[in-house]
């Protein structure tokens, strides 16, 4: 996982380094680290000497950054052009630049070159940006490589400027930081590369973690042994659905299809009889589960909660619930085990307040995480959600004894304790109706796969393994929206469709 950090905590820690080593040491440092990745990003389309890069400099540390980055680009042949955004710059690094590549232009003489640069770097500003400067407007199609962070997000909040440097890519100094993962930042940065530059941050406690794919792929192994090859399908994990209503028919079969795809053990389903023979065909994997076999299912659940003996493993519940006739004595029934469940949708509008014995993951999206904070008594704007996600996530993990799963661009995974995993996976397509029904199916899936919930006999899992796993379903649906994306418009037929390919690409 990726630890991520406050501006205030990178400043503290760059003054530390800065007195170690010196500025001009680190500045150096950070414009070696920039100069590779542009190198990098322009190895498929030109050799150094068809190549053009243009560097907008600022006045700050950044703009020297881009200085020294491009002072080094220079010395290793390619052609280099500094445009100077402010009327001051970085005294040193404007006459190192000087000395091996000639001299800097106003952006107003040299503007008419951006249409001809193979790569602009963006150093005009970086941490030390305030919102509300005039940033230049590059041509289309320009290839944008940003220093540190791209100019015109504040990078304390993730909110950006209309006119904001929208980046292929950002090379990231010192730590991740908060505002590259919030808000308008997945949207602007590109992918980012951390430049770690040996920064020492072991005495400090990160905001954050960020899930990616490599955690994920490692948090999902952390359980897994040679002996799962020997389970029948009831020690591999048998999950409960409760979904579905005549209003929305189509969601059950989105979940269900999700979990089929992902190999569950075996899927039980709880849906309306009008629903159940759509589901039947649509996924004819699935074994209907009526209210005696609930009952049943829970009644051996106090004595087998998981493998042999048990009848469900895990429950998900809600996509597709008419929430005003929600079968609420089932569902209650199920509240109260000590069962992991996955509760989406109309479920949210059930699910209790206050303590619980049973480990649970709510997945709101933000108007969904309202509602449930209006349940517990709180009143807030999605403004205000929007600008402190985790600070709301947290209370309703903590109002609900729950995980809490805040899906939106960046998704934020939040424990009643307070402890908290991010995952900003910029899958844009994936905001396609029913998504989030596939999500809950991925989940649903996780939860009833005792190789992944590392839970056996009578234990439960604990609420960060609930965490873990739920981050890593969110970054499996990322990778899905991403994959289904390549292949052509997505649609959560397709998202399926993809479905066990990205799941073998995770070790399934
Ligand atoms: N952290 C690290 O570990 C390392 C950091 N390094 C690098 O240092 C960079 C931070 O440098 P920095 O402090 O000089 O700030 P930077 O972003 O260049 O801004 C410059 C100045 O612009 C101004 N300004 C801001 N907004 C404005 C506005 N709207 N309109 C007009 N003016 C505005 C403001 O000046 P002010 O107006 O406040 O006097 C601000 O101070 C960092 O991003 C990274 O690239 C690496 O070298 C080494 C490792
Ligand atoms: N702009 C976006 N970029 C990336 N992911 C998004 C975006 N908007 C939504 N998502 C993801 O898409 C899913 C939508 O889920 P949800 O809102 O429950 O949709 P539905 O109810 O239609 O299934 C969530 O996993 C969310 O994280």
């Amino acid at each position: 996982m990726i630890p991520v950090y406050s501006v205030a905590q990178v400043r503290a820690v760059e003054a530390q380094e800065i007195s170690k080593r010196g500025s001009e040491s680190l500045m150096r440092a950070a414009a070696s680290e920039l100069a590779a990745a542009a190198e990098a990003m322009l190895a498929q389309t030109a050799s150094p000497t068809d190549a053009l890069i243009i560097g907008l400099i600022g006045p700050g540390n950044n703009g020297g950054d881009g200085l020294y980055a491009l002072t080094e680009l220079a010395q290793r042949g390619y052609q280099t052009l500094a445009l100077q955004c402010t009327e001051t710059g970085h005294p040193e690094a404007l006459k190192a630049y000087a000395s091996v590549a000639g001299t800097v232009k106003s952006l107003s003489e040299g503007e008419e070159a951006l249409s001809s640069a193979s790569l602009v770097i963006d150093a005009i500003y970086g941490i030390g940006y305030r919102t509300g400067a005039q940033l230049p407007k590059l041509p289309a199609g320009t290839r944008v490589l940003a220093c540190d962070v791209p100019s015109g997000l504040n990078c304390e909040t993730g909110s950006a400027d209309d006119d904001v440097l929208l980046a292929e890519r950002t090379v990231t100094f010192g730590a991740m930081k908060t505002g590259l993962i919030s808000q308008d930042a997945p949207l602007v940065t590109g992918e980012i590369q951390v430049a770690t530059l040996d920064f020492d941050f072991s005495s400090i406690t990160p905001e954050t973690h960020l899930v990616d794919e490599n955690s994920a792929q490692e948090l999902l192994n952390v359980h897994r042994s040679w002996r799962d090859a020997g389970r029948h399908k009831y020690e591999r994990g048998v999950l409960g659905l409760i979904a579905g209503s005549a209003l929305y028919p189509g969601a059950a079969q989105l979940t269900a299809r999700a979990a089929v795809a992902c190999g569950v053990g075996l899927l039980r389903t709880h849906v309306p009889e009008e629903v159940q023979s759509l589901l039947s065909l649509a996924a004819p994997e699935t074994v209907p589960l009526d209210d005696e076999q609930i009952t049943e299912a829970l009644s051996l659940a106090r004595r087998h909660l998981h493998g042999r003996g048990a009848k469900i493993s895990a429950w998900a519940i809600g996509p597709g619930i008419d929430s005003r006739t929600p079968p609420t004595g089932v569902i209650a029934n199920v509240f109260d085990s000590r069962q992991p469940a996955v509760i989406d949708a109309s479920g949210l509008e059930v699910v209790p307040t206050g303590p619980s014995e049973q480990p649970r993951v709510l997945t709101p999206h933000a108007k969904e995480l309202r509602m449930l904070l209006r349940r517990a008594g709180v009143s807030v704007t999605t403004e205000e959600v929007r600008q402190d996600p985790i600070r709301w996530t947290r209370w309703v993990a903590l109002a609900y004894n729950a995980v809490v799963l805040l899906k939106g661009p960046t998704s934020y995974v939040v424990a009643p304790n307070g402890a908290n995993l991010v995952v900003c996976h910029a899958a844009a397509q994936l905001a396609t109706a029913g998504s989030g029904d596939i999500l809950t199916g991925i989940l649903g899936y996780m939860l009833s796969d005792s190789s992944l919930t590392g839970i056996y006999g009578l234990e439960t899992v604990s609420n960060s393994r609930l965490m873990e796993l739920t981050a890593c379903a969110a970054v499996i649906h990322g990778q899905l929206g991403r994959v289904t994306a390549q292949q052509g418009t997505v649609s959560a037929s397709r998202l399926i469709d993809q479905l066990p390919a990205v799941m073998k690409d995770f070790g399934f």
